[in-house]
C-alpha cells in the first residue's frame, strides 16, 4: 500500500440546500493513482459532493482536501492540476476542435499534445470541424479531450460516456485505463454500473447524501460470498459449490448437461438491493 497522503480526503461532509440535507455526514478517502467511481440513485448527493470537491460549492460543515488543499480555497496552480469534464462546451460553438483544444491547452503549465489528445478521444477525423456541427456524442469526447488537456493528476470524469455509442464507450475505457496506467487519479460518476465494473478499482455506493458501502467491484454488498445459481434445462439450484453440482449434472446427464448457465449476482443486482433496503 502506498504512504502518499490521499489525493481525496473527506471527512463529515455536510452539504444543505434549504430543508434538503443533500450530503450528510460523508467521509471518503481516494488514493493517490485510484479510480474510485461514485454510485447512487438520481438526487443522492453525487453532483453536490463532487463540486464541493472541484471547488465550485461551499460545504456547511466538515473537512475536505484535495491534492493536499482545501478546494474552498485552493488558487490557480491547484486548478491546474485537476482535470474536469465539464458537461458540453456549447459557448464554443464557432471554433474547430482542433482551435478549442490548442485553447484550452494554453491554459496550462504541462499541457498534452493537442493532436494526441483529439486522436486519443477518437475525434481525429473532426479535427477541423466546428464545434457546433459536432453530434452529441463527439460533443461528449470534446469534453474529455478538454478535461485531460492539461495533464491532471486528478481527474474528474461526471457521466462521461452518457450518449456514447458502444464503441465510442469501449474506446473511452481504453483511454481510461491509458489514463490509470499513467499515474492518473480518478474520480468517475456514472450510472452504468458495468462501466464501473470495467474501470473501477473501488466503488462507493451514496444514498440519500450518505456513503453506504464501499469496496471493489468484485466484492461489494458480498457479492463475492453469495450463492451461485444453477439452471439447466429441467431445473434450479442456489449452491455453495456450483462446481460440485454441475459436476454431479454432467454425471446424471452422461455428458452435456442441457441448457446449462452458472449464474452469479452482477453488481447491478447487489447495488439495487442496496439503493432499495
Ligand atoms: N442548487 C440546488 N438547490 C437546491 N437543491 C439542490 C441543488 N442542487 C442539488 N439539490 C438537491 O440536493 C440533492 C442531491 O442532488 P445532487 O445533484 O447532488 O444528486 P446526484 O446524486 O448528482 O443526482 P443525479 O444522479 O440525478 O445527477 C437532491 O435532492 C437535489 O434536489
Amino acid at each position: 500500500m502506498s504512504t502518499d497522503p490521499p489525493h481525496i480526503r473527506v471527512r463529515s461532509l455536510v452539504k444543505e440546500y434549504g430543508a434538503v440535507r443533500a450530503v450528510d455526514d460523508l467521509d471518503l478517502d481516494v488514493p493517490a493513482g485510484e479510480v474510485f467511481a461514485l454510485l447512487g440513485p438520481n438526487g443522492a448527493g453525487k453532483t453536490t459532493t463532487t463540486e464541493i470537491l472541484e471547488g465550485f460549492r461551499e460545504r456547511d460543515g466538515g473537512e475536505v482536501s484535495v491534492l493536499g488543499e482545501d478546494p474552498g480555497r485552493a488558487g490557480r496552480a491547484w486548478r491546474a492540476r485537476i482535470g474536469i469534464v465539464l458537461q458540453s462546451s456549447d459557448d464554443y460553438a464557432e471554433l474547430t476542435v482542433g482551435e478549442l483544444v490548442g485553447h484550452f491547452a494554453r491554459y496550462y503549465p504541462r499541457p498534452r499534445d493537442v493532436d494526441e489528445v483529439i486522436d486519443a478521444v477518437g475525434l481525429e477525423p473532426k479535427r477541423n470541424s466546428r464545434v457546433r456541427s459536432l453530434s452529441g456524442g463527439q460533443r461528449r469526447r470534446l469534453d474529455v479531450a478538454l478535461g485531460i488537456i492539461g495533464t491532471p493528476e486528478l481527474l474528474f470524469l461526471d457521466e462521461p460516456t452518457t450518449g456514447f455509442d458502444p464503441q465510442a464507450r469501449r474506446s473511452f475505457w481504453e483511454l481510461v485505463r491509458r489514463l490509470r496506467d499513467e499515474g492518473t487519479t480518478i474520480l468517475l460518476t456514472t450510472h452504468y454500473l458495468d462501466e464501473a465494473e470495467q474501470l473501477a478499482d473501488r466503488v462507493g455506493v451514496i444514498a440519500g447524501g450518505r456513503l453506504v458501502a464501499v469496496d471493489t467491484p468484485a466484492r461489494l454488498g458480498g457479492r463475492h460470498e453469495q450463492r451461485a445459481r444453477v439452471v439447466w434445462r429441467d431445473g434450479e439450484e442456489l449452491t455453495p459449490a456450483p462446481t460440485a453440482l454441475v459436476a454431479a449434472l454432467s454425471e446424471r446427464y452422461a455428458g452435456e448437461v442441457p441448457d446449462l448457465q452458472v449464474l452469479r449476482p452482477t453488481l447491478e443486482d447487489v447495488y439495487l438491493g442496496m439503493i432499495h433496503e
